[in-house]
């Protein structure tokens, strides 16, 4: 765990000291889009058209944000249009790394890079933030085009979609006010809400994280007992940014992360929704519990400083669900 200053990497773990205990998430740096035409995105740089085999998504199979552009990359059917390397499940005092002794960790598919930083400053020598996964790549300029999750995913969503990507709208438009107002608190207590409970250094800090995240688990609960996704019966990427949360919360956030109020099986409709999209094709392909789980149990020295990993739950994620059923042409 560190991040680079000017272009040389620092072993520095998270600093929680200036905020009172409390993890604050630092903003994504490369923010240019991937579209149709190569026109600029609402930020960056244009130039990024959709070809094919041109781009490529650095990601980690542990990372929630990361997971998040392989489920929009098997729902459109992108495997064709986008390569993919996996780092390493263990984040320690290089970062990500590209050691490929873990199942499914492929090395760096480009450049047999051994670290995810020379990537960074490969992209921008005199970097300085913090390098994460996942990274959409363009091999034809040899840039990054964007290192945040939320963007790629809308990218991906509709830039191929004139040159075959599967049918499919995450993000419609007659859906957008709601998707958004969703991912607003869905991410601010939910998503990053875990990790400022797991990541707090002092009581208060954690006390008031974790309360927040029980809330909004109860909040959607009570929204996925009307419907069978978070805006009615569609699939939305606020259904697919929530459910990576989720996919991690019993075998991960429980304990690791001091989340342990109830667990997600403790609830009906979460738990059914757990299982719905689980289920749905592609998506199960797209999950590896042992990068997960070895990920955080051993990457976190400073709240797990053992390196044990948990035995974890006991979970059969192909039970069926039922929503389909119980929803079945309900708005
Ligand atoms: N806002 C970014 C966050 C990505 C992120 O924080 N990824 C984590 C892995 S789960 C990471 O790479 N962390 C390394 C670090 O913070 O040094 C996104 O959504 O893409």
């Amino acid at each position: 765990m560190g991040q680079l200053i000017d272009g040389v990497w620092h072993d520095v773990w998270y600093d929680t000291k200036s905020t009172g205990g409390s993890f604050k998430r630092s903003e994504s740096a490369f923010r240019n889009w991937l579209t149709a035409d190569g026109e600029p995105g609402p930020t960056g740089k244009g130039g990024f058209a959709a070809e094919k085999n041109r781009y490529h998504l650095y990601v980690s199979l542990a990372c929630p944000w990361a997971h998040r552009t392989l489920i929009v990359r098997a729902l459109k059917g992108l495997e064709p249009f986008i390569s993919v390397s996996v780092v390493n499940p263990l984040m320690l005092q290089d970062g990500w790394t590209f050691a490929d002794d873990f199942p499914q960790a492929t090395g760096d598919g480009l450049y047999q890079h051994e670290y995810l930083y020379q990537l960074y400053l490969q992209a921008d020598p005199d970097y300085s933030g913090r390098v994460t996964v996942p990274v959409l790549w363009d091999k034809k300029t040899q840039t990054i085009v964007s290192n945040e999750s939320a963007e790629i995913i809308r990218m991906l969503n509709s830039a191929f979609d004139a040159q075959g990507a599967r049918a499919g709208d995450y993000y419609p438009t007659a859906l957008r006010s709601q998707i958004d107002e969703l991912n607003s608190w869905i991410y601010d207590t939910l998503n990053n809400g875990v990790y400022q409970a797991g990541f707090a250094t002092s009581q208060q800090a954690y006390d008031e994280a974790v309360s927040k995240v029980f809330t909004a688990l109860a909040r959607v609960e009570q929204i996925l007992g009307q419907h069978r996704y978070l805006t009615g019966n569609q699939l939305t990427e606020a259904d697919i940014r929530l459910w990576t949360t989720l996919v991690r919360f019993d075998p991960v956030y429980v304990t690791h992360f001091k989340c342990d109020q109830h667990r997600i099986s403790d609830y009906l409709n979460l738990s059914g929704f757990l299982r719905d999209i689980y289920q749905l094709p592609g998506i199960a392909e797209t999950v590896d519990f042992a990068h997960i789980r070895h990920h955080y149990y051993r990457s976190h020295q400073t709240i797990n400083p053992t390196g044990i990993v948990s035995v974890g739950p006991a979970q059969n994620l192909n039970e069926p669900h039922g929503r389909e059923e119980r929803f079945h042409n309900r708005g």
